[in-house]
Order: C-alpha cells, then structure tokens, then sequence
C-alpha cells in the first residue's frame, strides 16, 4: 500500500492529540509530522512514535518549525485555533481563529502547495474561503484540493437517524448528505434522501423537524456539556480521521464520495458550499448538486443562504483588509 505523509496542524489541542493517534493507526499514513505553537508538541511526536504501526512520527513546536513540518506533505489537516464556550457562536471566534488559518495556509502555499488542504477550525464557514484567498493570493489555488471538514455533521447525522429508525439500521450503514455549511441553521441535513430509504418512515414532519434541528445544534449540545471546556474533539478527531482515511484512499487513486464545504457553483451565489463529492487522485473531481428536496429542506436551503453568504464574505474580506494593512505598511 502507498503510503503518505500527513500533517496535523494544531496536533497538540482537544482534537489534534486523538487524531494524531487516529492516523498513527492509518496504514496509510508513512509520515505523521505534528505541528503546534505549544511546546509540548515534540513530546506528542515521540509518546506516538512509540505505537508499534510502520509510521514515523515527529512533533515539531514554534513558528519556525511550521515549514520544515509542512515541506512534503500530501494532506494537511488544520484544527488549530480557539474553541467555543457556553453562549458564544463559531462566528465569536473569528478575530483569533481567522490570523491562525492565514498563518498556516501561507505556509502550505510555501511548503507543499499541491498538498490536500482538510479545514476543521472554525467557523469553518469562513476559514476556508479565508484559505482561498490566501492561496490565490500565493498563486497556488486549487479549488479541488481545499475542503472544510464537515464531516462531523455527517457522523452525528447518521448515529442520531439510526435512533430515530428503532434499530432497523446501523450508523454505518446509514447514507445521508448534511449539506449547507457548518454553523447551526446553514447546516442542513437532506432527511428526505435518506438511505436505506423508508427508515424514517414512520417519523411525523415534527419529528423531521425536532432531528434537523439536533443535527444543527449537537455543536452546541457537546459545548454545554462541557460546560466551559471546550467544544467536540473525540467525536471530531474520529470524524476527522474518517475523511483524511478518504482523502487518502483517493490519493492512491480509489473514487470516494464525501460530504464536504468546497469551493461550488452548486447554489447560485455561494461560491461554497457543503455537498457530496467524489473525490480522486486530483482531490474533489466532481462536486455533486443536490437532487430532490422536500418542501420543508428547500425552505432551509432558502433561510442559510444570507448567513453563508455573509461568512463567506467576510472570510474574504479579511484577507483584502490584511493585503492592504500590507501594502500600507
Ligand atoms: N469542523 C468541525 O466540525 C469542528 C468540530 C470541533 C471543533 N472545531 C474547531 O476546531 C478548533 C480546535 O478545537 P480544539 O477543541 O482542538 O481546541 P484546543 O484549544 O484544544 O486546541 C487547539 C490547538 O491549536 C493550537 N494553536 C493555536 N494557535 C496555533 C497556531 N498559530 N499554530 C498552530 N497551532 C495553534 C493550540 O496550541 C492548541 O493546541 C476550534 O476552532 C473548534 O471550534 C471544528
Ligand atoms: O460546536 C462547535 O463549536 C465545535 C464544532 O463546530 C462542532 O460542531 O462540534
């Protein structure tokens, strides 16, 4: 099996130590290089380089480290960045989190430009338009290799439709498309598209209504739990572990379909958006619509559409501000 090399990018926070051990345990991964600003980081490279897999492991820590970490790599997956706590939206976390992913990406575009580019810091939907911009800004935009991770939207959509469908069906075996962004409302799982099909069947359209609202809302749901300790990272290192195994099997060359935020013409005026994907060899080969919806979706899709675009504008937003903060200095 080829093997790859894998960067984590905040690898010594909530979720970047599990998924770091996640892909320690993926075959498929060579080399794991984690990087963070904390200086425990090299510590966690040398605590999983002792797991007996085929792959090297090395943590690397400062802003020095960050190209050294990044030259070669074929997927880097960035959680680095601030939480929520109890009360606030992913959009609260913009002023740190957007100087973050600005950083690290204009690494990428130095170290590994061609490399898959995984967003999970928030609010994904607009770090990832704010990546875009910085890697158009460098001259090495792919749009079929940028994705942000909504992956989690999926898993918590599968695990709480099997709930709902009284044992008929197994999480794993439930297909269902989240689609929109990841941020309550633009979050929008496609319940009408549901496979196997009929599983939800016996469920009243206040039923469908009260599960769409638990898939928008689980975000909030892990934060309140925490109670101040910050928001999902097991459930999200797994998820993140899920699309990096398929980020990885495409780069060998398998055809793989996920949902993803990507850059899209999928919905008029969004220039992204979360939808299934086929991934392949070149990254996000085709990005597919969305098919039928049921009335109550298609009024969904119509209340996100003014949030997502405003996330998506001010993720770009940033950056021309930035490039002329720049250019004025
Ligand atoms: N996309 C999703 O579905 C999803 C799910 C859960 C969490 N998140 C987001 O993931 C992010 C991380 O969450 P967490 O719980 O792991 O937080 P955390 O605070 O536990 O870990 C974040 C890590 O990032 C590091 N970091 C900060 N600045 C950095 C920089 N400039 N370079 C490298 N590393 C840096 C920190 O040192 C820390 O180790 C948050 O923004 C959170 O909202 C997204
Ligand atoms: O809810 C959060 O702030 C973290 C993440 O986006 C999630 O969906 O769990």
């Amino acid at each position: 099996m080829k093997g790859f090399q894998v960067a984590v990018l905040g690898a010594a926070g909530g979720i970047g130590q599990p998924l770091s051990l996640l892909l320690k345990l993926n075959a498929r991964v060579s080399k794991l290089h984690l990087y963070d600003v904390a200086p425990i980081t090299p510590g966690v490279g040398v605590d999983l380089s002792h797991c007996d897999t085929s792959s090297t492991c090395v943590g690397f820590a400062g802003q020095d480290a960050l190209i050294p970490c990044l030259t070669g790599c074929d997927l880097v997956i960035i959680p680095a960045g601030v939480p929520r706590k109890p009360g606030m939206t992913r959009d609260d976390l913009f002023n740190i989190n957007a100087g973050i992913v600005k950083t690290l990406v204009e690494g990428i575009a130095k170290a590994c430009p061609n490399a898959f580019v995984a967003i999970i810091s928030n609010p994904v939907n607009s770090t990832v338009p704010i990546a875009a911009e910085i890697l158009k800004a460098n001259g090495v935009y792919d749009k079929r290799r940028l994705f942000g991770v909504t992956t989690l939207d999926v898993v918590r959509a599968r695990r709480f439709v099997a709930e709902k469908a009284n044992g008929v069906v197994r999480p794993e075996d439930v297909d269902i498309p989240v689609v929109g962004g990841h941020a309550g409302k633009t979050i929008l799982p496609l319940l009408s598209q549901v496979a196997p099909a009929g599983c939800l069947s016996q469920l009243s359209q206040a039923d469908v209504q009260a599960l769409t609202a638990r898939i928008q809302d689980a975000g909030t749901e892990v934060v309140e739990a925490k109670a101040g300790g910050g928001s999902a990272t097991l459930s999200m290192a797994y998820a993140a572990a899920q699309f990096a195994e398929s980020c990885l099997r495409a780069l060998s060359g398998e055809s793989v379909v996920e949902c993803a935020y990507v850059d899209s013409t999928v919905v008029e005026g969004l220039n992204f958006f979360a939808s299934k994907v086929k991934l392949g060899p070149t990254g996000a080969e085709e990005v597919f619509g969305l098919g039928p919806l049921s009335p109550f979706e298609q009024e969904g899709l119509t209340q996100l559409k003014a949030e997502l675009k405003g996330s998506i504008d001010k993720g770009v937003a940033f950056v021309s501000a930035a490039a002329g903060a720049h250019a004025s200095a």
